[in-house]
C-alpha cells in the first residue's frame, strides 16, 4: 500500500521531534477521527471542496492510519484485503448490483 521507504519516513519524522509517546494506538484513533472531520468540514457547504485543501486533509487521514496500523502491528494492504473478502460475501453482485441498502436491509 506504502513503500517500506514511505513507512519509514513517517516514522523518521515522529522519532525527531519525539513524538512516539503521544502515538498511542488511542491517540491516533482519535486523530484519524479528528482528520476524517477536518476532510468532511471541506465539503461543509457544498459539494465543490477546494481540491488542495481536499488533498492534505485525505493525506493527513492516511498518514494517521498508517501510524496505527505500524502500531498495532498490522499490515495495511494485508488487513484492507482481508476485509474486502469479508465484505465480498456480505454483498453478493446480484443482490447488491445498482444498490446502496445495508446488507442487513436488502
Ligand atoms: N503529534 C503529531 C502531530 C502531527 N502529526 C502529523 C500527522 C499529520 O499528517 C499532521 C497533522 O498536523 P496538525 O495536527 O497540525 O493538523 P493539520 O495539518 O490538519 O493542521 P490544522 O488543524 O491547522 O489544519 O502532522 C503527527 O504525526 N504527530
Amino acid at each position: 500500500m506504502v513503500t517500506e521507504e514511505t513507512q519509514k519516513k513517517l516514522e523518521a519524522f515522529v522519532a525527531e521531534r519525539d513524538w512516539k509517546q503521544f502515538h498511542t494506538p488511542e491517540n491516533l484513533a482519535k486523530s484519524i477521527s479528528i482528520e476524517a472531520a477536518e476532510l468532511l468540514e471541506c465539503f461543509q457547504w457544498g459539494p465543490n471542496a477546494e481540491p488542495d485543501r481536499v488533498k492534505e486533509e485525505l493525506a493527513d487521514v492516511l498518514t494517521y492510519c498508517l501510524h496505527l496500523a505500524r502500531a498495532m502491528d498490522l499490515d495495511p494492504e494485508e488487513i484492507v484485503l482481508e476485509k474486502l473478502e469479508i465484505t465480498r460475501k456480505k454483498y453478493p453482485v446480484d443482490k447488491s448490483r445498482g444498490s446502496s441498502k445495508k446488507y442487513s436491509e436488502a
